[in-house]
């Protein structure tokens, strides 16, 4: 048991690219501002373009689009587990011994970098939110596009990138958490999405919407935690900038969020009654 553990600490932490990983605006790959730039705008102008000439598209056979969004699903779902657990391992070595407050609160005063195994799983989160594209290109070619390709799933798509990139350049404090958190979510979201798509429709589509919701609160809770550490503590915490953006989005998300459930959900109740 021991070396089946330290095995999966040695891929999942100490590697050496992902325990010296650092990232280097302009090195990295996909660190710089025209790479971020180009992703979103290309998907953004492929994504309001195809909802213009949507007559246009083809849609792919049922059976063709299920297999796909089953497989791409699933690779999301796993990817997504393997961040937590790789995020969990990560904080949990990164942390300074007893230093609770570090996974709320990154010492600001150039006192952290982004850097090391954490930010190495935030680095691949950030990628994955761009691999998360393919999602709408799947809803675009399916029948059931114009249900589904709505304003928040764009939104979300396009702005989570931006914000991991920002996240990341600023060495943002909480964002260890946020990848756990975030990936958790993800986990159950593409197992939801996967069990749909090969035709086994789980029925707690709102208990995965819940726990969206749930995350969302739980984004202010934790910043009022950070905050507070970075007005009372000798340096501060990190990425505060990127914050401001990152706490406007949550809340803009809770709000999308809301109103999903109450149009998914609310009705249902009054149909039951
Ligand atoms: C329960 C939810 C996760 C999903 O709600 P939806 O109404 O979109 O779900 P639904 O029941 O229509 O989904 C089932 C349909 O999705 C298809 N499907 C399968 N895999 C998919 C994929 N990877 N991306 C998009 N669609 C996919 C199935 O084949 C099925 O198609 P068919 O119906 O044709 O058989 C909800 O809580 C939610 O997130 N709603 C917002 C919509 C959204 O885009 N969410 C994801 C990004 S936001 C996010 O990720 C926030 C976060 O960080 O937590």
């Amino acid at each position: 048991m021991e070396a089946l553990y330290s095995n999966i600490h040695y891929w999942l932490v100490d590697h050496p690219t992902i325990s010296q990983f650092e990232w280097k605006q302009g090195h990295t790959f996909g660190s710089s501002i025209s790479f971020l730039t180009i992703s979103v705008s290309v998907y953004l102008c492929l994504t309001l373009l195809s909802l213009r000439f949507s007559t246009f598209i083809p849609t792919l056979t049922t059976t063709t689009i299920r297999n796909i969004t089953a497989m791409h699903s699933l690779i999301l779902c796993l990817l997504s587990l393997l961040m937590v657990i790789a995020g969990i391992l990560s904080v949990q070595h990164q942390m300074p011994p007893h230093d609770w407050k570090w996974i709320v609160c990154f010492p600001g005063a150039n006192r952290t970098l982004p850097r090391g195994p954490v930010f190495f799983w935030i680095y691949i989160c950030y990628l994955s939110k761009i691999i998360e594209f393919i999602d709408t290109l799947l809803i675009v070619l399916s029948s059931s596009r114009s249900r589904r390709l709505s304003f928040l799933h764009v939104y979300h798509h396009a702005l989570v990138t931006v914000l991991g990139y920002i996240g990341l350049q600023h060495a943002q404090s909480m964002l260890g958490l946020a990848l756990i958190v975030n990936a958790s979510i993800h986990v159950i979201m593409y197992a939801y999405y996967f069990l749909s798509a090969i035709g086994k429709r789980p029925w707690w589509k709102k208990v995965v919407t819940n726990c969206q919701i749930y995350q969302f609160m739980l984004g202010f809770m934790i910043s009022a935690l950070m905050l507070y550490y970075h007005f009372t503590t000798e340096f501060g915490c990190t990425g505060v900038g990127a914050w401001c953006f990152g706490i406007v989005f949550n809340a803009s998300l809770l709000v999308l969020f809301l109103d999903f459930h109450s149009k998914n959900y609310t009705n249902n109740i009054k149909k039951e009654l």
